[in-house]
């Protein structure tokens, strides 16, 4: 027998003992295909609609569950437990140089989760409260006791599906009929997880970089910051021809659904190629954006790569990344650039994924006199390997020695400021320096 404890509880067993209990209304996964899954429901008590996806990550559910890019599908874990290290506390150092949270942002983005079991208990000394009661706070639905493994074999042979996750009275309801599901895909999701208003980070850096906000994850505004770059983020469908050439790079970040629905940012970027030489890098959605702009096309995967675990092999060197090395990325996405052949004139592929061969990112050649990357994969991870988290340390090193090579031919240039124009508003994140419209 335990004695009751009488001291305060070290927080790595809390989960042990505090953990709220897990509610066991019904619920059931409808595939539009037809295949129905019954389990039980966990976090918030309420049906949903979305695009069924697998991930085949291990670890970081939490930092999966906050990515911008999940907005809008119902997330199926294959890894079999899930929950077990709790959930931590959503927010970020004091740091003057951090972007405000902890996690990838403020709130859960996926529709709904699926889990084949839900650990009720949790065990780590930054977990402050259950999976379970996360997403029930953020009325986030879940569903486990369900067979993830023939789920994902549905989802891996036939493709991304739609899906209804019907909890409580909904679970008993007869399927939905095909017309009645709802596609996100269809939607310009984007620019529901894109800032409305232009906000600086670090504004003290020695670069600066705009950020065009395709629904960043913190990570990658992180890491950018990390490297002491200033960081302007703007709206996703921003002009920044308007303002480019008071800034020494420009970045483009991850986002949610199909990049050929966002046609303002295509076109933006089209004249920003054609027009400015300064450094350009792209991930995920801002690698296909630079892609298309390029005049490559973009197509819907079957069932899109979504892990930690995805092997890229480099077809070419540029900075850290050397020809012929596989790297592991970590990866969250449903289209991918066409490989075409030729090239776009002054465009070279940069890396092929190993197992389905798809393009892992593209590059200026260097007779094009650009310097532009865009990579598929995310190599600030969150979660994931860091195999090649070095590409941010090559992109804001480029930006800067781009910078003092300008500096040196035109002195003078160096006393730019960041101006925004009017009209376009401004946004603080916690611990970010709101920029002044100008005049
Ligand atoms: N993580 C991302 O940026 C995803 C890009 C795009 N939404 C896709 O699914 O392919």
């Amino acid at each position: 027998m335990f004695a009751r404890p009488i001291c305060r509880i070290p927080a790595l067993f809390r989960g042990y003992v505090a953990h709220a209990p897990v509610m066991q209304l019904p619920a059931i996964l409808h595939l539009k295909s037809g295949e129905s899954f019954a389990g039980k429901a966990f976090g918030a008590p309420r049906s949903i609609w979305g695009e069924t996806v697998f991930s085949t990550s291990i670890t970081s559910y939490t930092e999966s569950m906050t990515d911008p890019s999940y907005r809008g599908q119902i997330l199926v874990f294959t890894t079999p437990l899930i929950g077990n290290y709790g959930v931590p506390l959503n927010n970020a150092p004091t740091d003057h140089r951090d972007v405000g949270v902890l996690l990838e942002s403020k709130r859960i983005q996926c529709a709904g989760v699926v889990v084949a079991d839900l650990a009720e208990k949790y065990s780590h000394s930054s977990a402050v409260e259950s999976l379970s009661s996360w997403c029930d706070r953020h009325d986030i639905p879940g569903i486990s006791g369900v067979d993830t493994r023939a789920i994902t074999t549905i989802l891996r042979n036939q493709g991304t599906t739609l899906g209804r996750l019907a909890i409580g009275k909904d679970a008993s309801a007869p399927p939905p009929a095909p017309h009645e599901y709802w596609d996100p895909s269809k939607e310009n999701l984007v620019d529901q997880v894109s800032t409305k208003k232009p906000y600086v980070l670090n504004p003290d850096g020695d670069v600066k970089i705009a950020v065009l906000d395709f629904g960043a994850k913190a990570n990658i505004l992180r890491s950018l910051v990390r490297r002491n770059a200033a960081l302007t983020v703007l709206p996703w469908n921003f002009d920044f021809n308007i303002i480019r050439d008071k800034y020494d790079g420009l970045f483009l970040t991850n986002g949610p659904g199909d990049p050929k629905l966002c046609t303002e940012a295509i076109l933006n970027l089209r004249r920003t190629l054609a027009e400015w030489d300064r450094p350009i890098f792209g991930i995920c959605m801002g690698h296909q954006i630079i892609g298309i702009s390029a005049g490559l096309d973009a197509y819907r995967m079957t069932f899109g790569n979504r892990g930690h675990n995805q092997p890229v092999l480099a077809l070419a060197s540029s900075g850290s990344i050397k020809a012929g090395r596989v790297y592991v990325t970590s990866q969250n996405h449903q289209y991918a650039l066409t490989l075409s052949d030729p090239f776009p004139s002054g465009w070279e592929p940069f890396f092929i994924n190993c197992n389905d061969s798809s393009v892992e990112g593209i590059k200026s050649t260097s007779e094009s006199g650009k310097k532009v990357w865009g990579v598929q994969f995310h190599p600030e991870s969150a979660g994931g390997p860091l195999d090649t988290i070095e590409m941010f340390t090559d992109f804001v090193a480029e930006c800067r020695s781009d910078k003092l090579r300008r500096e040196a031919d035109e002195p003078g240039s160096e006393d730019a400021k960041v101006e925004i124009p009017s009209g376009s508003g401004m946004e603080t994140m916690q611990s970010a320096q709101p920029i002044a419209a100008a005049a």
